[in-house]
């Protein structure tokens, strides 16, 4: 192991009630909101190919053009209880909140800033009533913030100069008065998501960023920080020069997930997914590929099973609505999740090799596995394979429990189960109650001698 100064200061997962209750938390909701959703991808009739939230990048929009629309965000239609009751119906249980993007608008009215809510029409704290509404309906608020500040004077991409480093100085001090701002204004807030963090200039600050950590975990005990805030000294970032991992949990997986076990290395992660194919931020024209509430169904399946959380992002309108697209998919998704939230909620890595019929979870602290099935075979009957000295005491649909299923041992620990109906239109939960093979009866089935 390699001595580190600014290291991780902790290895494998924290044990505290905080980080518990975030682990089996299963659903979440991003919410990409700002000055971007006011152009929603495009300028001038011309459409910006990136990500919307990114347009201020743009060639096609000049840097004062988008910052003067801070005089046109006065977002009419935005209702914070509404976006939390529609989050509460879908089944997250926490949300993740863009308080400031890259392009520096704060959503907050900043001691710090003049390019805040406080100087746009609409003048209030976006930030609090998303807090204070998030709170009431029981959903755990995450505050989102970009490092990188692209509005700001003193931010650098890297420090190349004597003046750079003046005026990055100056930028780290504001960036450590705006985090200490936050945690102070908003101290109901359960964890901070950083992003932005990967430019030399920060990468270099693994002192201050190390020294920023530990004021703000002191500042707000139990505050949970994922492993994109801060490289070590050598400019390892989410993983330090030893490989343990930065941070609480691991912040890697956007538009990503896992497929096996092995790629967690045994830490707490979750996946931060886009509906489109790569939009946060509003964007008028949802080019490619939409997901479906099936589809992001079974990502937020995947990720349970193998021990994350899945949170899925939502990007609304300039006036503070959220576009009918969505709140269909929260909907849709809520409709589901009210029947199978068992399965999802408070579940884990089910120790069990990955079948084809869909996904393992299990109850955490406890022997009860679930199955949440996609894909129905043609023969109607699920092939199971458990683990040996595993038996399946009972077995029954989540949704009608009255529905038994007598499993048919095919094989050892190899077990075909029939389903009483074919044409499944929507996934499904089937429960198994287990137990370890209390006799360790050889099984009827001989091996072949090959
Ligand atoms: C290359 C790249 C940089 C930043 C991002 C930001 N991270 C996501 C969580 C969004 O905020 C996106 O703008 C995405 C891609």
């Amino acid at each position: 192991k390699i001595l580190l100064a600014h290291g991780a200061h902790r290895e494998g997962k924290r044990t505290d009630a905080v980080m518990e209750k975030w682990r089996g938390y299963g659903l979440g909701q991003f919410i990409h909101w700002g000055l971007y959703a006011i152009p929603g991808g495009e300028w001038n009739g011309k459409q910006y190919n990136g990500a919307a939230e990114w347009i201020r990048s743009w060639n096609g929009i000049p840097n004062a053009t988008y910052d003067s629309l801070i005089y046109k965000f006065n977002p009419t239609a935005f209702d914070a209880t509404a976006w939390a009751k529609s989050a509460k119906q879908m089944g997250a249980r926490y949300v993740t909140f863009t308080t400031k993007h890259h392009d520096g608008f704060c959503m907050w009215p900043s001691k710090y800033s003049k390019y805040t809510v406080a100087a746009s029409p609409y003048k209030k704290d976006i930030v609090k009533a998303v807090v204070d509404a998030y709170d009431k309906e029981g959903i755990d608020v995450i505050l989102y913030f970009s490092v990188m500040d692209w509005s700001h004077p003193d931010w650098r991409y890297e420090i190349k100069t004597k003046e750079d480093s003046v005026a990055f100085e100056r930028f780290k001090k504001f960036t450590r008065n705006q985090l200490i701002e936050l945690l102070t204004n908003y101290p109901k807030a359960k964890g901070l998501w950083f992003d932005g963090t990967w430019d030399k200039s920060w990468v270099k600050q693994a002192a201050f960023a190390d020294d920023l950590e530990t004021e703000m975990r002191k500042l707000r005990p139990g505050l949970i920080i994922g492993s994109r805030f801060r490289a070590d000294e050598n400019g390892k970032r989410h993983f330090d020069s030893n490989g343990v991992l930065m941070g609480d949990y691991e912040q890697g997986w956007e538009r990503k997930i896992p497929n096996k076990i092995e790629e967690v290395h045994g830490n707490d992660w979750d996946c931060v997914m886009t509906v489109p194919e790569n939009q946060w931020g509003y964007n008028k024209a949802w080019n490619g590929h939409i997901k479906s509430a099936n589809e992001l169904l079974e990502m937020t399946a995947k990720c349970v099973s193998l021990g994350g959380n899945f949170v899925l992002n939502f990007g609304p309108q300039g006036d503070g609505a959220i576009r009918q697209e969505e709140l269909n998919l929260a909907t849709k998704i809520g409709d589901w999740m009210k029947l199978n939230q068992e399965a999802i909620y408070n579940c884990g890595y089910a120790g069990y090799e990955k079948q084809d019929w869909g996904y393992f979870t299990k109850k955490t602290g406890s022997d009860q596995v679930y199955m949440v099935v996609f894909n129905v075979p043609v023969s109607g009957a699920l092939r199971l394979k458990m683990p040996a000295k595993t038996k399946i005491s009972k077995a029954y649909m989540l949704a009608d429990r009255e529905e038994k299923i007598l499993p048919e041992e095919i094989n050892s620990n190899e077990y075909f189960l029939k389903l009483k109906k074919k044409d499944h239109q929507e996934p499904f939960v089937i429960v198994l109650e287990t137990g370890k093979n209390a006799e360790n009866k050889e099984s009827i089935y001989e091996k072949a001698k090959t």
